[in-house]
């Protein structure tokens, strides 16, 4: 297929590309840069493919103009979820990554916050950069309802992933997002029981974005919060939709993002110390990516849609690196919550084998 040609020798060359195929669509889109600069957002009247780190770093863009556009129908298929890795027995990773939602909890209970979402890295030693086209493929066919992605360029490397989470999307000026928290395993049944626990973290979420979106916009309106199914894990969803009062894309992406669903709240003080407490750097993972200003299947330009970069990885030479975090409440069980980013790796891993 001319598209994966195009991908192969975008590879080759070491030029910026990003594949993608948006959640429940038949169509994958392919932006292949024709040139090796890096081009960067600066006031989001830029129009391309963007992705943004958590926090620092360069909010980097392919735009649509320098690239060669292919849009093809997306992968289909079938794959089982029989073969899930879920034995992950690091046991330092375990008593770091408890110890630190213990600081969490400690933190909490000092009244630095409501929530607070730490994460881990997760480094898997396995060669996948021979096969980036078996990568995208899989990962649109496990996961037809997740954002699904490989993103390339020589100055951030190579970064995939499948997340179920919309930070943003701007149509006709209505603006929607989603307040998306709370994780359980995915048992597949259709009644689903959800903890005060999680009821109260994805309450945290979405009143959060209510405020944020307040004075910014006008007719907000949420949905009842909902169950969405995302792989092995699900979680609480609220959709929320608003509408535009000025053309103010910038202040509403810089309010945004990150939100308590991947940051915490308030979020400033969590911001503050997960930068501090952490330990390591989490460069794109929770950061966000999607089209500015364009709809390139529609070949519209005056479309949002931005999605938060979970259930991703980086795919370095001869390993991948999993990035996995947890919303972190008063009521929080270090163990329990070391497992849950564990539940959640196997999005990544299951694309690995
Ligand atoms: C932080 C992650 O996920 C976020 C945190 C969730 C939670 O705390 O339950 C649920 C969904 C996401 O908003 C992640 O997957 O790394």
């Amino acid at each position: 297929m001319y598209f994966y040609k195009c991908l192969t020798k975008q590879l080759q060359d070491k030029k910026p590309f990003v594949v993608y195929r948006k959640p429940n669509a038949s169509k994958m889109v392919g932006l292949f840069q024709k040139t090796f600069d890096l081009h960067q957002v600066r006031d989001f009247s830029e129009i391309g493919f963007v992705m943004a780190p958590f926090s620092q770093g360069q909010r980097f863009y392919i735009p649509l103009d320098q690239a060669a556009v292919l849009v093809d129908q997306a992968p289909v298929g079938e794959m089982s979820f029989e073969q899930n890795v879920l034995d992950y027995n690091d046991q330092h990773a375990k008593q770091a990554f408890e110890s630190l939602v213990s600081n969490c909890i400690e933190a909490i209970d000092q009244g630095l916050f409501d929530k607070v979402v730490p994460s881990r890295k997760e480094i898997i030693k396995v060669n996948l950069q021979e096969d980036i086209q078996g990568l995208f493929q899989k990962l649109c066919i496990s996961y037809p309802t997740a954002f699904c992605y490989v993103m390339y360029h020589p100055a951030i490397g190579m970064w995939a992933g499948a997340t179920p989470e919309s930070l943003l999307k701007i149509n006709q000026g209505i603006l929607q997002t989603m307040a998306l928290a709370g994780t359980q395993l995915n048992h597949d049944r259709e009644e689903v029981i959800w903890q005060a626990k999680e009821r109260e973290e994805q309450a945290f979420v979405t009143d959060f974005i209510i405020k944020t979106l307040d004075p910014l916009t006008s007719n907000i309106k949420t949905s009842e919060p909902y169950t969405k199914r995302a792989a092995k894990v699900m979680h609480i969803c609220t959709d929320i939709t608003a509408e535009l009062t000025q053309n103010n894309l910038e202040e509403i992406v810089t309010a945004l993002h990150p939100t308590p669903a991947v940051c915490g709240m308030p979020k400033a003080n969590a911001h503050e110390f997960l930068l501090k407490q952490e330990g390591y750097q989490r460069k794109y993972y929770s950061g966000y990516i999607g089209e500015l200003n364009c709809d390139v299947v529609n070949q519209s330009l005056s479309n949002v849609d931005l999605y938060v970069n979970l259930r991703c990885m980086e795919v370095e030479e001869d390993r991948v690196n999993l990035y996995i975090g947890c919303g972190v409440t008063k009521d929080s069980d270090p163990q329990a919550e070391f497992i849950e980013t564990v539940n959640k790796s196997s999005t990544m891993k299951k694309v690995l084998m």
